[in-house]
């Protein structure tokens, strides 16, 4: 007898115990790859309408204000949710080309994406049609070039709960998905035009703690006289933590997520932003950069690794890049 099969005698193969019940419904959509799971019953009762805790104001530097939780996601259910939405979302790896002084540069974003949601001008019909927010009849077939699809049920549920703590409203759902301590965001602001003027952005954490760094953009020099920026700010962003941005703080301040070494790097943290888009040049760019045109990923239970879903990994690495050579707005490398 192979050792294998002895020792699977002896030791009973148990099965890697969830956190979490994984709901039977499923939210469908023509543009996701697959059913999507509902967010289990038991992390809606806990999540309730209203943070764990009250938000801290950070408003005492320059041109920054932040609502900082800590957590919002009770603790309870924090390690749960982690589990249960990094195995049930479609996640990306997208590539696109960048023209740098004439060269082009093939940019491998260092952390899995995904996107749901649609900009202002629009909604989602009850049956997933595309329709205008203010006639209500469905748009023309090429207002979009890119596939919008709904906030799934499980995201949804953390959206209206974070849209009646904060008072503002988001139409998209953006998420990242660190797998270990070499995925990192560098240094950018969410400032985009289509976001208009002094946009809110809802940003949660779950998982392993990582440092979120933010630092004040240059100041130009005023009558010549040199002007110092605020000193930097590190939030060690722990499992269930959530910090709004407003005001003037993406016109003003960076942020970033720096790759990271240490016993902790090997394990994965999930970033949820929930932001509100304006005008369609919200939804291309979105969609351009958290889903692209390579192939789907999915969380393997058994691997413990994200991996191609659904098609050859090689039409992934060979796949058409969605950059179009110039250099972009709202690139996030
Ligand atoms: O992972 C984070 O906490 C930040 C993500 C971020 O800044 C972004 O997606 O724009
Ligand atoms: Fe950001």
């Amino acid at each position: 007898m192979k050792r294998g099969a002895l020792d699977s005698f002896f030791k009973p193969v148990t099965p890697k115990k969830t956190k979490y019940e994984a709901s039977a419904d499923k939210s469908h959509h023509e543009n996701y790859p697959f059913g999507i799971a509902h967010l289990p019953a038991l992390f809606i009762e806990q999540l309730g309408f209203s943070p764990a805790e009250e938000g801290k104001l950070m408003n005492d530097q320059l041109n920054l204000d932040l609502v900082y939780y800590q957590p919002y996601i009770p603790s309870s259910i924090a390690p749960g949710v982690f589990e249960f939405l990094r195995q049930e979302l479609p996640f990306y790896r997208v590539q696109y080309n960048i023209n740098r002084g004439g060269i082009q540069t093939l940019i491998n974003t260092p952390r899995f994406t995904t996107v749901f949601g649609v900009d202002d001008t629009s909604r989602f019909a009850t049956d997933g049609t595309i329709v205008d927010a203010k006639k209500g009849n469905k748009v023309e077939a090429n207002r979009y070039k890119c596939k919008p699809r709904p906030i799934p049920h499980c995201l949804d549920e953390l959206r209206k709960i974070s849209e009646g703590s904060t008072g503002e409203t988001f139409n998209f759902c953006l998420v990242n998905y660190y797998a270990d301590g070499k995925d990192s965001i560098s240094y950018h602001s969410d400032d985009e035009r289509f976001l208009g003027t002094n946009p809110a952005i809802a940003s949660f954490s779950l998982g392993v703690k990582r440092d979120f760094l933010m630092k004040h953009k240059p100041i130009t020099p005023r009558d010549g006289v040199a002007v110092d920026e605020p000193k930097g700010i590190k939030l060690p962003l722990g499992s269930g933590d959530m910090v709004l941005m407003r005001g003037q703080t993406q016109s003003n301040w960076l942020h970033s997520i720096p790759k990271r070494a240490g016993a902790e790097a090997g394990k994965g943290r999930i970033n949820i932003t929930f932001r509100k888009a304006m005008v369609k040049a919200g939804t291309e760019n979105y969609y351009q950069y958290n889903v692209g045109s390579g192939g789907v990923f999915k969380w393997d239970a058994e691997q413990e690794k994200m991996v191609a879903w659904g098609q050859a990994a090689e039409s992934i690495e060979t796949s058409g890049t969605p950059g179009n050579g110039e250099p972009i707005a709202g690139t996030k490398v």
